[in-house]
């Protein structure tokens, strides 16, 4: 087949040499068609070699240093001949065109096929995929050459979807990497081996610890972003974007990091992707976290993972007879923690069984005496905002225990998954509706958070015990601010850094205290209490799950230091008080206690389109976090305020 090779088949400066590969071509023997992709180094095109179609990379050429990429990276191309490495056809290499011919590859690169497709590999295509490109890189480094750019994108899918390990631009001989390598890297502006700062950001987060340090670059960091794509492989996450409730990648939003804090983060923290959680072969995944591994020898070899690969997939192939899963795709099997549960009918039912009598020593049948009493109005507004999965809950009860004058507000902001928000929204109620006839109500107020923290986090040890799908590591949490109004008064009990403000004669009063790890006298609190306060990234967090609130309900790695206890607040209520507005912290994030206040002077006082406009323009501020507002007026607001 094929195009004819013409002598001598050399490129113009007679270092690239093949047997079989035409190294210069008539341009009649060819045509470019569209481009399919344009990359920092150069434009990709569909086109017609010969009757057939082929993929041609056209690398700008703009430096002298460029011209000698692209030879160093031809004569590599002429060597390489391995059914997962991407197949150069043809090349022209002389003035003044510059160009690779390669098969192409109909289904394009794999970050296309995962997050543009959204395709789902199922376990065995995964696995195949997997041992493919092991056996390509394995490949690779026996002949002595390091890839240094390992990542979906440089993946090719043909239509069988089998991989083509691709892009050799940063390839280079074992022996060429020498730690003196790196004073170029550090001294030019733009570094050698074609690392434009683009090309850097794209890359960065398949980067080993040890090449982001700057340091040597070695068979293991192709090991490292091997790990790395394969991950995003099971999960069809790009790493550090998802949700999940993995502790650390939930952080990584938090925190917002920045191209250069994750780093440090990678670096000097270990942090890494959300694992992927595949039932069926925890084996795979351990082999993951190897590659992985912050330490390069201890990261596997390639032929050491290649071994491992085989079993692995043969034992796959077993358990496919016997459960025939065909029909199960990866992502079925990758269990999201928090799914399978009602988590808000397993708090109302764990608080609700409880025995309550109708007394109640709140307001005792005596009290006829005669007190201020608020006039009650309220609504409530919640949105995830940017984020994509809403983790806060918030309830409305009026009249508790059918009493006229009792009323209980809460909002609950869920951390590292929504299970403990959902729970407690549905928990806290019950218990506390227990207590009217026992305690105070700033009593029965912290005993309600206590007891919905104990009953949250057995519920989740006995889950743990009985299902394997409910991961060890695993510890959601929440923050809750609750406002309980019994007749003239009012008790506002918090933990954590949800707020609840009281707007008295125009000016807004804190009635609760963000309990964050940035506060001294919480920091000393959690430190008293045997936890670990550091400063990471940006501010002080609580613990190895580096959370920035030193209370909350769940979070059951961080106890007790992270205890559960509210810290209460007690008004009396007159008729200067007009209103009270809580929010989680997606809402104090980006607005002052004034703010507000100022906001809903000119806003139709009813509750619940005073708590829109709040969430909505605190998403306009550029808040970045799920929003929760409850806006209660105190006193009967006139017609004329309503309307204006
Ligand atoms: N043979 C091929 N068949 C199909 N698509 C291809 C082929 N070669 C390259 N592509 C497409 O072009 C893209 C860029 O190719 P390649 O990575 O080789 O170029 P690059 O300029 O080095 O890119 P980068 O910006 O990643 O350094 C690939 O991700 C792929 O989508
Ligand atoms: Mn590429
Ligand atoms: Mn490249």
């Amino acid at each position: 087949m094929g195009v004819e090779i013409m002598e001598p088949n050399s490129c113009i400066r007679g270092c690239c040499h093949s047997q079989t590969i035409p190294l210069h071509l008539s341009p009649s023997s060819y045509s470019l068609s569209s481009p399919i992709a344009r990359g920092a180094e150069s434009v990709v095109y569909e086109a017609i070699l010969d009757g057939k179609k082929v993929a041609v990379k056209k690398p700008i050429l703009s430096t002298f240093d460029d011209l000698n990429r692209f030879h160093k990276e031809l004569q590599l191309l002429c060597k390489l001949d391995h059914p997962g490495i991407l197949k150069l056809v043809a090349a022209h290499a002389r003035p003044p065109n510059y160009m690779f011919f390669f098969d192409l590859y109909e289904a394009g690169n794999l970050a296309q096929k995962l997050h543009l497709e959204e395709w789902n590999p199922n376990t065995s295509q995964a696995i195949k995929i997997t041992l493919q490109l092991a056996k390509a890189l394995q490949y690779l480094h026996n002949i002595g050459v390091v890839h240094r750019d390992v990542k979906p994108a440089n993946i090719l899918l043909n239509e069988n979807l089998e991989p083509h390990l691709a892009d050799f631009g940063l390839a280079e001989y074992k022996e060429d990497l020498n730690p003196l390598s790196n004073l170029n890297w550090k001294s030019s502006g733009k570094p050698t081996g074609g690392f434009h700062k683009k090309n850097m950001v794209g890359t960065l987060i398949y980067m080993a610890p040890e090449v982001l340090r700057k340091e040597i670059h070695t068979e293991k960091s192709d090991v490292y972003s091997f790990g790395v794509t394969i991950n995003e492989l099971l999960t069809g996450v790009v790493p550090y974007t998802d949700l999940r409730a993995e502790a650390q990648a939930h952080t990584v939003l938090e925190m917002n990091y920045s191209e250069q804090q994750l780093t440090a983060a990678v670096v000097s923290e270990g942090l890494r992707p959300a694992l992927a959680i595949l039932e069926s072969s925890t084996s795979l995944i351990s082999l993951i976290q190897r590659c992985w591994d912050p330490h390069p020898e201890k990261r596997p070899t390639f032929d050491d993972i290649v071994l491992e690969l085989n079993l692995i997939l043969e034992h796959e192939e077993k358990t496919d007879e016997i459960e025939d899963s065909s029909a199960n795709s990866a992502i079925s099997k990758v269990q999201i923690y928090q799914e399978p549960m009602n988590w808000f009918k397993n708090g109302k039912d764990s608080s609700d069984r409880a025995y309550f009598s109708s007394e109640n020593v709140w307001i005792p049948s005596s009290d006829n005496t005669l007190v201020y009493l608020p006039v009650l109005s309220w609504g409530s507004f919640a949105t995830c905002g940017r984020r994509e999965t809403m983790e806060d809950t918030h309830f409305l009860i009026p009249n508790v225990c059918n009493d006229n004058d009792i009323h209980l507000f809460g909002i609950f902001d869920g951390h590292r998954g929504a299970a403990a928000a959902k729970f407690s929204a549905g928990a806290l109620p019950g218990f506390l509706q227990t207590l009217v006839s026992v305690s105070s109500p700033s009593q029965a107020l912290s005993e309600a958070f206590v007891k919905t923290d104990i009953a949250f986090r057995s519920k989740l040890n006995s889950l743990r015990k009985s299902k394997g799908v409910f991961q060890k590591e695993w510890h959601p949490g929440c923050t809750a601010v609750t406002a309980l109004i019994v007749k003239n008064k009012l008790f506002v009990a918090n933990a954590g850094d949800c707020r609840t403000i009281l707007c008295r004669a125009g000016n807004p009063f804190p009635l609760s205290r963000d309990h964050v790890a940035s506060c001294l006298e919480e920091r000393d609190r959690v430190i008293g209490a045997g936890g670990q306060v550091k400063w990471q990234i940006d501010t002080w967090r609580v613990g190895p799950a580096a959370l920035q609130v030193t209370r909350s309900i769940g979070d059951d790695d961080l106890k007790p230091a992270v205890t559960a206890e509210p810290e209460i607040t007690e008004t009396l209520l007159t008729a200067e008080d007009e209103y009270i507005v809580m929010g989680s912290d997606g809402l104090w994030d980006v607005m002052s206690n004034e703010d507000v206040v100022s906001i809903i002077k000119d806003t139709v006082k009813e509750g619940g389109m005073c708590s829109k406009r709040l969430a909505t323009e605190a998403a306009e501020r550029g808040s970045k976090d799920n929003i929760t507002v409850i806006v209660v007026f105190l006193r009967l607001v006139s017609t004329a305020e309503r309307i204006y």
